[in-house]
């Protein structure tokens, strides 16, 4: 399944095998796909996610400045699009319907298990370059891309369709794909066709297997408003 998304995250993710299950399987995932959680920890957590895609768009748009070339830049441009015309959208129209206004959503509380995970994501592309900061972000792209894609397959409740809806989607498996080969061929330029083999690779696995732990701490946190 995770083998679609380019060479460079599935030998990332095979170093982190129990952080990736964790955060792929997690009690929160699963009680989507059968509709068991509760309605109250999903807005919780989808108040949160609105803050998380605030700070996720500045990293994006961070990769924007750490390009090198037009292709990088184009990618990153283009997630940022993505991010805040589309899945910031799906937020705000959850939470509308559910009551809760673009005003609420702005006035949400950042919890620390938000904020921890965005500002490591930030703080490895301030101090890094490219690869250090899509290290830290592909976890977020690919994990939900893979979610999307196997809950829309095994759902056995409707009660949360939509949000499956829109990470199966075209559109975001699209997304998830051209992350990964930005993520290959940023590597590929940088360190070469056997990137896996450069002494910072190490490094960069580190950086991804944190950034899907603190994914695991995100879920855990919307199972406690
Ligand atoms: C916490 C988190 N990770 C990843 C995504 C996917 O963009 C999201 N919306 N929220």
């Amino acid at each position: 399944m995770s083998g679609d998304y380019g060479r460079a995250f599935a030998l990332m993710h095979d170093q982190a095998p129990d952080a990736w299950r964790d955060y792929t399987r997690h009690a929160f995932v699963e009680g989507m796909k059968d509709g068991t959680l509760p309605r109250d920890a999903f807005l919780h957590y989808l108040r949160q996610d609105y803050v998380f895609l605030i700070h996720f768009a500045r990293a994006w748009a961070l990769a924007v400045v750490k390009s090198e070339t037009h292709a990088e830049m184009l990618t990153a441009v283009g997630t940022v699009n993505a991010l805040v015309a589309e899945e910031m959208q799906l937020h705000i129209g959850i939470c509308e319907a559910a009551g809760i206004s673009q005003e609420d959503l702005l006035a949400t509380t950042e919890r620390p298990e938000n904020l921890a995970y965005t500002r490591f994501v930030l703080e490895a592309g301030y101090s890094g370059d490219l690869l250090d900061l899509l290290a830290a972000l592909a976890p977020c792209v690919m994990g939900y891309g893979e979610i999307g894609k196997r809950l829309a397959g095994e759902k056995t409740s409707d009660a949360y369709a939509d949000w499956i809806a829109t990470y199966a989607s075209d559109e975001y498996q699209g997304a998830c794909k051209a992350v990964g080969d930005l993520l290959d061929a940023a590597l590929t330029r940088r360190l070469g066709q056997d990137f896996a083999a450069s002494p910072r690779w190490d490094r960069l696995c580190n950086t991804f297997r944190t950034a899907t732990e603190l994914e695991v701490g995100f879920w855990q946190m919307g199972l406690t408003p």
